[in-house]
């Protein structure tokens, strides 16, 4: 018999206050058991269960969540996001340490030189043999079902995130888009999302 057969994928840790400059949030640690890889839920405010619940689905990325790079748009979402759940009165943010679309940060590294070369991001992680979106979303189940959240309106430009979801049972009830944090730095980078990866964003803002 398989010893690990029985081993859960995915462990809720503890949870804690977290006071930020918004307002008075939770963070709720989980750890992947194979991997021992951590991530974070924020909640804010309070809910039924059958509510529609503003979520977020955040992928960590270093550079611009917290060293204010404006290659990507990832910092002004991250803000963005954690307003809206405290204008809404309630809600979650799910950080996935899922750094540079899953290849880690060392490897985007390696990526941005290739796209100070010329490449896009999609071209410069195939180059360094890795598939354009390396990400996996089933540790959202186990948070949302800790939190009590099976119905949502879900704050992203990205269809897979939101096929992801629907595939482990959550109800997407509403999506909002979150197109913050364009600028000339960027707007190529985010091009290439919307032509390239299926990103949904308003042609009008990328010209
Ligand atoms: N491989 C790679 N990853 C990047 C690059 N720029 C940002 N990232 C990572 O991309 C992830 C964010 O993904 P995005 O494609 O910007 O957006 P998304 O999360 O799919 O979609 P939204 O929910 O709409 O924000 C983060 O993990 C970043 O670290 C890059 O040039 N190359
Ligand atoms: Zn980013």
């Amino acid at each position: 018999m398989n010893a690990t057969a029985s081993l859960p994928l995915y462990e809720y840790v503890s949870s804690a206050k977290l006071p930020t400059r918004w307002g008075l949030f939770y963070i709720h640690g989980f750890v992947e058991t194979a991997t021992q890889q951590e991530h974070v839920a924020l909640s804010f405010g309070q809910w039924q269960a059958d509510d529609i619940v503003p979520i977020r689905i955040h992928s960590e990325c270093l550079t611009g969540d917290a060293l204010f790079s404006t290659r990507c748009d990832c910092g002004a979402q991250l803000e963005k996001a954690l307003q809206n759940i405290v204008a809404h009165g309630k809600g979650v943010l799910l950080y996935l340490r899922q750094e540079g679309r899953g290849i880690g940060l060392l490897n985007k590294i390696r990526a941005y030189k290739l796209q100070d070369s010329g490449m896009d991001t999609v071209e410069a992680n195939e180059h360094l043999g890795f598939d354009a979106d390396m990400r996996d979303y089933g540790i959202c189940k186990l948070m949302l079902d800790k939190l009590v959240v099976s119905k949502v309106n879900l704050m992203t430009n990205n269809p897979k995130k939101r096929a992801a979801l629907e595939a482990l049972g959550i109800e997407v009830a509403e999506r909002t888009p979150i197109d913050h944090g364009i600028t000339d730095d960027n707007r190529g980078y985010i091009r290439t999302k919307t032509e390239k990866l299926g990103h949904e964003f308003d042609p009008h803002l990328l010209k």
